[in-house]
Order: C-alpha cells, then sequence, then structure tokens
C-alpha cells in the first residue's frame, strides 16, 4: 500500500474492496482535451488516431473480456472485437478464444437484438437489474446472449464481477461511457485507467465526460499516474487505482 493510499481513506476502502476480487479491471478511453468522451448529441467523435486503435486492440488482445456499458452500445453500436487478425490467431494458438468476451451492463436488458456486441464473433454476457423485463431477456438470450442477473435496480457490479470470475474472467477491459467508470470506480473495482486525451475540444454541459454518474463529494479515489506517452496527436497518461 503505498503513501497516498495511507493518507486517504476511501482509497483504504476501495482497496479492502478491491482485494475480495482477483479480476483485474483496466479502464481504457479517449477523451477531448477538456475531457468528454463525446458531443452533447452522444455522437461519437475522432479523438485519437491509428496508433490509438492499435493500442486499444492490443490491451483488447489481452483481456479475457471487453466491457461497455448499454449506453455506448446503443450510441455506437460497438463490436468489440480484435481488428487485427494476427493478434486473433495468436489467442487461438495459445488456446484461447480468437476474440475476448463482450459485456455489457444493462439493467433493463435494452440491448437491441442486432446490436453488433450479438454477433457470433465472441460470447457476449448482458448484466442486468432486477427490474429487466422477462421478455426482453428471452429475447436477448434468443439473440445468443449470456444473462448474468443482478438483485439490484442497477445492475451490481460487484456481485457481476464475481459471476464473471466464476466464469473464467480474470483480465477484464473496460472502454466506457462514463456512467459505468464512475460506478466502476464507485465500488472501488478498478486497478489501472488509460487515458487518451486528444487535441481537440468537444465542450458541453451536457456531453458525456470520463466519469459521469453522481460525482464524489468529500472523499475521492486517488490514482497514482504509472505513465505518461506521446501517441497519434495527444497524450496516453496511464494510472493504477
Ligand atoms: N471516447 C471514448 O473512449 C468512449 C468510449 C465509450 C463510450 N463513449 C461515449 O460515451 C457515451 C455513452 O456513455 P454513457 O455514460 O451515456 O453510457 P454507458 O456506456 O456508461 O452506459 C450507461 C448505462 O449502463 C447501464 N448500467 C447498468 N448498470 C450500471 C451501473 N451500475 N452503473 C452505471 N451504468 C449502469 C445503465 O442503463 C446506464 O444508463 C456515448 O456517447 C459514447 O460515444 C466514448
Ligand atoms: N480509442 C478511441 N478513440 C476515439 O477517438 C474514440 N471516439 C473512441 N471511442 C470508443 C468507442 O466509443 C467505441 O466503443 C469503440 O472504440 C468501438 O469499438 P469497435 O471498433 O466498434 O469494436 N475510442
Amino acid at each position: 500500500m503505498g503513501p497516498v493510499r495511507d493518507a486517504n481513506p476511501t482509497a483504504r476502502i476501495l482497496l479492502a474492496e478491491r482485494q475480495r476480487r482477483d479480476v483485474h479491471v483496466v479502464v481504457n478511453a479517449a477523451t477531448s482535451a477538456d475531457g468528454k468522451l463525446s458531443s452533447r448529441r452522444r455522437e461519437q467523435i475522432a479523438i485519437s488516431g491509428p496508433e490509438d486503435f492499435d493500442r486499444v486492440d492490443r490491451i483488447r488482445a489481452d483481456s479475457d473480456a471487453v466491457m461497455v456499458g448499454v449506453g455506448t452500445v446503443l450510441a455506437d453500436d460497438p463490436s468489440l472485437t480484435l481488428d487485427d487478425a494476427e493478434r486473433r490467431e495468436r489467442r487461438t494458438e495459445n488456446g484461447w478464444s480468437p476474440n475476448p468476451a463482450r459485456v455489457v451492463a444493462d439493467s433493463r436488458a435494452r440491448t437491441p437484438t442486432d446490436a453488433r456486441v450479438l454477433d457470433d464473433e465472441a460470447t457476449t454476457y448482458v448484466l442486468t437489474g432486477a427490474d429487466a423485463p422477462d421478455e426482453r431477456i428471452d429475447a436477448l438470450r434468443a439473440a445468443g446472449a449470456e444473462i448474468v442477473p443482478t438483485s439490484s435496480e442497477r445492475v451490481d457490479l460487484d456481485a457481476a464481477v464475481e459471476q464473471l470470475e466464476a466464469a473464467g474472467i480474470d483480465r477484464l477491459m473496460v472502454e466506457g461511457g462514463g456512467e459505468l467508470i464512475f460506478s466502476l470506480f464507485s465500488a472501488g473495482l478498478v486497478d489501472e485507467l488509460s487515458v487518451f486525451v486528444g487535441s481537440t475540444i468537444i465542450g458541453g454541459r451536457d456531453a458525456p465526460t470520463l466519469a459521469d454518474g453522481e460525482g464524489f463529494v468529500e472523499e475521492f479515489p486517488a490514482l497514482a499516474l504509472e505513465d505518461v506517452e506521446r501517441l497519434d496527436d495527444g497524450v496516453v497518461l496511464t494510472w493504477s487505482a
């Protein structure tokens, strides 16, 4: 335990939470210079470039699963699979699935059945909350999703991560968005944060930021800066949590 953690009681609580889990959680995102993930219209903006997308692909390749919130599925319809065929091959040679599994935090099971995360390229876990309608759950199961139910209104992330761990997921990459990232920090589940900060201003008080949710008000998770790297037209900052 480092000196920053010793000095911060919240961080001590977070650390205690995290030690119960062996899953290593890596959060990765790209923000504008003013900390936004996308525009206020929630439309994807080209914040980074090819070098950063390759870095993202590399982290995906090293992960057992890649997670997003349903807000990101609805806004971006991401595939969350590997672009680089050699990385898929290398995973197969190591006895892994060609693509990491995909995980969607989706309290009310709103993921569209034709979403790209439900194609046949990888196993997809949809984490649901207590109020998810049965017919939506049935529809998602029929579309191939593995449902991971939790018993709170929003997905109970701690309980869900425990179930993912039981399914063999040891290294979990999280690609956003801001609501999910805040909740993961709030639950003390984040081990590492990497952010590409690009050379553009998006602005807008309603544009999603790296960590949205309700926000911390008194005690704040402390991070330790581990690395700074120039990439594309920006910089990648890596912290441990
Ligand atoms: N630049 C980037 O790196 C990047 C990455 C991902 C997403 N984005 C952008 O972020 C936006 C989407 O972010 P967002 O914050 O609206 O959505 P999000 O992806 O964080 O999803 C939030 C939703 O997840 C569900 N959820 C279930 N359990 C939850 C929990 N415990 N805590 C929080 N959410 C929970 C809820 O339905 C909630 O509305 C889009 O505009 C997308 O383009 C950008
Ligand atoms: N690294 C990065 N640079 C950006 O400039 C940008 N806008 C994103 N945004 C993340 C995005 O919101 C998606 O969730 C996934 O990057 C899409 O993933 P796919 O390629 O479809 O698998 N990510």
